[in-house]
């Protein structure tokens, strides 16, 4: 199967990221990609609050969800919304951090909600807080589709390598990582981690990205590092999608799945054991 990872540089304008958007699924479904995935919060990068107010929506009247649901059907493709921004019904106004898988049809397959929140202090000047805008989710997301089972997670996800393994566990042999990563962490971990999720799982991962420099709010430009990748269930790159945005296809050949399980069975290796005291 073919995949195609849609790598955006994410203004705070729905309208105008729902265009470009569609321009590249257009692109991944004349390549012949089966399964097509955007990055982390695809309608909307913005830090601040009333910005997000103004243009974000519910889920049942988001814009995005209901432009890329068409897109998928008139396409006749599955594809993976990284993430949108949504309001919810908090009463302290967060929002949810909500990946969605779109079938063939139209249809929304899954949905999962971002678990792990970034609140980190990535140096003295540059610090993030997603908890204050965005409410964490609770529960593990796999779905079904002809490429196998999938795992749903999003960006910072990635260091929490027990979500991983749970996924793998329950029979995901695709992993997705929309991010927006830091340049800072990106430079230093990124590939690493993805790495390590994809040989500790023996599932391919697949992790489409945000880039560039984003539209600046509350006075500060929003960098993200790109480098959409694609890496195998042994742990190779199979795919760099570099700096500037653009799309990347990657075949997939799913029998290295079993085959990389098969040479290192270590998912069904767990041991109890006791400790620290
Ligand atoms: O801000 C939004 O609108 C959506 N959320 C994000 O982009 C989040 C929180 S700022 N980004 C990450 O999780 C990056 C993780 C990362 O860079 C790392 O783990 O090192």
């Amino acid at each position: 199967m073919r995949s195609g990872l849609i790598q955006l540089r994410s203004s705070d304008d729905p309208a105008e990221n729902l265009d470009s958007v569609v321009g590249r699924l257009r692109e991944a479904a004349g390549q012949g990609a089966d399964l097509i995935l955007t990055p982390e919060v695809t309608n909307c990068v913005s830090a601040s609050r009333t910005r997000q107010t103004e243009v974000l929506r519910h889920e049942h009247d988001d814009p995005t969800l209901a432009g890329l649901r068409d897109e998928a059907s008139a396409l006749g493709r599955w594809v993976l919304i990284g993430s949108l921004a949504l309001k919810t019904d908090d009463a302290d106004g967060r929002f949810a951090n909500r990946s969605f898988l779109i079938a063939p049809d139209g249809s929304v397959a899954a949905r999962y909600d971002k678990i792990h929140m970034f609140d980190v202090a990535v140096s003295e000047t540059e610090t993030y807080r997603e908890s204050a805008g965005y409410r964490p989710g609770d529960r593990a997301v796999t779905a079904d589709s002809p490429f196998g089972r999938l795992g749903l997670t999003i960006c910072y996800d990635v260091r929490f390598p027990a979500l991983y393994r749970t996924l793998a566990q329950a029979g995901a042999g695709i992993l997705t990582v929309p991010s927006a990563f830091s340049p800072v962490t990106g430079a230093a971990h990124w590939e690493p981690l993805l790495r390590a999720r994809a040989i500790e799982c023996g599932a391919f991962v697949l992790a489409p990205a945000q880039c560039g420099t984003h539209a600046a709010s509350r006075g500060k430009q929003r960098q993200t590092h790109g480098h959409s990748l694609a890496v195998s269930p042994w742990g190779e790159v199979l795919a760099d999608g570099g700096t500037e945005p653009g799309l990347t296809l990657v075949d997939l050949d799913l029998s290295a799945v079993d085959d990389a399980r098969g040479k290192v069975p270590s998912l069904t290796h767990d041991r109890p054991f006791s400790g620290p005291d």
